[in-house]
């Protein structure tokens, strides 16, 4: 992790003129990177500092890890947490008051875990190239290590808190059973192995597990085609949080940014807009870029697709301009027997666009019915809220 004291700043530059890097360096302020303190986070932010460091080796920066009000206190009903009239994200709250003062430049974050609406003075930088965006499978070590969704015993209990994710399971397994788990990767996992443990398996995201080195824990990689399981809006994508207006941190967060995952992302996030309506909402997703000089479908490992700003395309690589961007979108009742679907593909010439596809796919999802399972999780979701906090008052 590279650190710039006071002293580094204070030193002055070198009468010897072969050291003008040096003393460029010394007098440029550091970017300040914000990040959440688990491990996973801190991973992240150190892949991104390397392609900050790659793109503009003059610039020093600092990764500052923030403890987060959801990584402090696990045992306060999730949903309470975030109650209050002022109402800040669970996990980017601290973050985006620190970015907003000025004590941070720029924010890193897992996309996924950010609202669609951000703080009026805060915007989304840029989106990275995304990793495995799947959902993987974790089975039990008491388990043969072969053991999937199928061949699972009947009545297996699968630790997850995603409501996306068990109502996908219950769709398509309906003997499976479901119970919380929270906690960071290396605490679920923990979970999952411990000697009492009540799991016979757990779902976490391929792309955590992947940049933890852990992925060969996975025992399934699951998606439309295999075990029915779409993942999350913008899940395995990064993203960076600046202040609007900060121009030094657009630039640098545009120079990294990846235009394929840019618009996909951005097409999936303007879906979820329109469906939530301030509640997160059980949908699952899947994009993908097809066409334009025969590239193949569904998921591609990134650098097959990689086109960063300002560089050439490689050989063999399709114009994103002359490719299809391809949509397909679940959303399930909570116990997994009603859904509605949806795919399409259409050329998407812009972020705009992009935007534009994704509310025109809400709109499509509205008309076959799927605000009549979201009307009712949120009906579900404010009773169980009710009950928790009754039961939380009581407790004290
Ligand atoms: N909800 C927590 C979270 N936010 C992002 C990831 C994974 C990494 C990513 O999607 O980029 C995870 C862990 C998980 O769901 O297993």
């Amino acid at each position: 992790m590279a650190s710039t004291t006071l002293a580094d700043l204070q030193t002055p530059s070198h009468p010897n003129p072969q050291a003008t890097t040096t003393s460029a360096r010394t007098q440029l302020p550091p970017i300040n990177i914000g990040t959440r303190s688990s491990a996973l986070a801190q991973i992240q932010a150190r892949a991104v500092e390397q392609a900050l460091k790659d793109a503009y080796p003059d610039r020093t920066f600092n990764i500052c890890p923030v403890l987060a009000q959801g990584d402090k206190d696990k045992v306060t009903p999730l949903h309470q947490l975030s109650q209050g009239e002022n109402a800040k994200s669970l996990w980017t709250g601290e973050l985006e008051a620190m970015l907003e003062k000025g004590d941070l430049d720029i924010i890193v974050h897992c996309l996924k875990d950010m609202p669609t609406q951000l703080p009026e003075n805060l915007t989304l930088g840029a989106i990275l190239e995304r990793e495995d965006p799947r959902d993987a499978l974790i089975i039990s070590p008491r388990l043969p290590k072969d053991t999937h969704l199928a061949t699972l015993p009947p009545n297996s209990t699968i630790g997850t808190s995603s409501v996306r994710r068990a109502a996908q399971l219950r769709r398509i397994y309906p003997t499976l059973k479901f119970a919380d788990l929270r906690g960071n990767v290396g605490t679920r996992l923990g979970k999952l192995d411990a000697e009492d443990s009540p799991y016979s398996a757990i779902i976490l995201a391929a792309a955590g597990l992947k940049r933890m080195g852990l992925d060969n824990r996975i025992a399934q990689y699951l998606s439309s085609s295999n075990g029915g399981m779409l993942h999350a809006v913008g899940q395995g994508a990064l993203a960076i949080e600046i202040r609007k207006g900060d121009e030094v941190a657009q630039e640098l967060a545009y120079k990294i940014q990846d235009e394929r995952t840019t618009r996909a992302c951005s097409a999936e996030r303007a879906l979820l807009r329109a469906l939530e309506g301030g509640c997160s909402v059980p949908i699952g997703v899947e994009t993908s870029w097809r066409g334009g000089r025969g590239v193949a479908t569904g998921f591609q490992p990134a650098k097959e697709y990689s086109s960063k700003n300002g560089q050439p395309l490689e050989e063999g690589e399709p114009d994103i301009n002359e490719q299809d961007l391809v949509m397909e979108v679940l959303v399930v009742s909570v116990d997994g027997k009603e859904s509605v679907g949806y795919n399409t593909a259409r050329k998407v010439r812009s972020t705009e666009e992009a935007e534009i596809m994704g509310r025109d796919v809400a709109g499509i999802l509205i008309d076959r019915g799927a605000d009549k399972i979201l009307e009712k999780i949120s009906k579900e979701k404010m009773w169980a809220a009710k009950k928790q906090l009754e039961e939380y008052k009581a407790s004290k």
